[in-house]
């Protein structure tokens, strides 16, 4: 099967490559078009994901594809923008037909999920790898930056932390176990679910914003710097799956939470008028922290003591990233 061939067969004529709504023109030519109404803006990111750093080697295709749709979107709903269309750069060390089928039937579970379009890419021969770009349209001067929390918000998370980190030992195969609880932590590594409606609903709630892929820690940092504000984050607030704690003891269940990364859920910065409407509309809003003058991210415990937590987040080049 030759390059046009595979890309004909597995990814033009996927149902996610049929254009959908604000996509001008799809695969086939030099560049997708894309329509941006007036009054609205552009969001664009770009992720790579590398064998043996994002996923383990020799994944499952299906689930790969998920995985690698999901964190790319959810770098969107960080942004509360609306998803339009995606491009993929997938890189092959083989064409292997059941692969591919299977690859592309993840990418179209996900894209149905995500209400987003395959829009274009390129297909090259190689070590296992993938770049996705991701574009969504936000009413202009709406998104959610990471740059506008105030002192006296609330600092939230959209959801449980720590399940994908504690699924890396059954990722890795260093560890099988096929109880309940260790599906429900693999369903959260391979198929995060992007939380877009959570983006959106927060915009023009929010003051700041991002999804958690690094660690809590690390990612609240962010919003910190960009702030110039202080986190402070009340370590019993933060909320665990109880397949998390069935299947880890509580020590690693912490560092998974805090430090692990891989969540693809929200953290968030709130002004506290805007908490009680919002979780009236049934979103998962859990407050575990509070945005105080100063820098940086500081770990309290239910008196106000601070916490040291040695592990930082996840960083290519770091000494945690490898
Ligand atoms: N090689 C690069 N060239 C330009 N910008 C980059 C590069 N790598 C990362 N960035 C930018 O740095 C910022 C932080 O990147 P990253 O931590 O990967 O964000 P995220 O967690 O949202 O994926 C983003 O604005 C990203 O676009
Ligand atoms: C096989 C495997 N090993 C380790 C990890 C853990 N891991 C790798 S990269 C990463 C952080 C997120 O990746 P990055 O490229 O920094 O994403 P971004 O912040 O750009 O969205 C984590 C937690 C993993 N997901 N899979
Ligand atoms: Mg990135």
């Amino acid at each position: 099967m030759g390059e046009f061939e595979l890309i004909g067969h597995y990814f033009a004529s996927a149902a996610c490559a049929q254009a959908g709504d604000g996509v001008a023109l799809g695969i086939g030519d030099d560049c997708a078009l894309l329509d941006v109404p007036a009054g609205e803006q552009l969001a664009v990111s770009t992720d790579t994901l590398v064998a043996g750093v994002h996923f383990p080697h020799n994944p499952d295709p299906c689930l790969l594809a998920q995985r690698a749709l999901a964190v790319s979107v959810s770098d969107l709903a960080a942004m509360g923008a609306t998803p339009l269309g995606f491009t993929l750069a997938l890189t092959l060390e083989a064409a292997n037909a059941d692969w591919l089928r299977a690859f592309a039937q993840g990418l179209d579970q996900m894209a149905r999920a995500c209400s987003v379009s395959l829009i274009g890419g390129d297909t090259t021969r190689g070590p296992l790898s993938l770049t996705l770009t991701v574009f969504g349209r936000t009413p202009r001067g709406l998104a959610l930056t990471r740059s506008g929390a105030q002192v006296g918000d609330l600092l939230c998370v959209g959801g449980c932390l720590g399940d994908a980190a504690g699924a890396l030992p059954l990722v890795l195969g260093q560890r099988s176990d096929d109880s309940a609880a260790a599906k429900a932590l693999l369903q959260q590594y391979w198929s995060p679910q992007p939380q877009l409606s959570l983006g959106q609903a927060l915009r023009g709630n929010a003051s700041a914003a991002l999804d958690i892929s690094d660690g809590l820690l690390a990612d609240c940092g962010h919003i910190a710097a960009a702030s110039r504000v202080c986190l402070q984050i009340e370590l019993a607030k933060v909320p665990l799956s109880t397949s998390l704690q069935v299947f880890v003891d509580a020590e690693t269940a912490r560092n998974c939470a805090l430090s692990g990364g891989d969540d693809y859920v929200l953290a968030f910065t709130l002004p506290e008028a805007r908490l009680a409407p919002l979780q009236e509309q049934g979103l998962s809003i859990h407050v575990i922290g509070k945005v105080l003058a100063g820098q940086g991210v500081k770990l309290v415990d239910a008196q106000g003591q601070e916490i040291i937590q040695a592990k930082g987040g996840y960083q290519h080049f770091g000494s945690s990233g490898g």
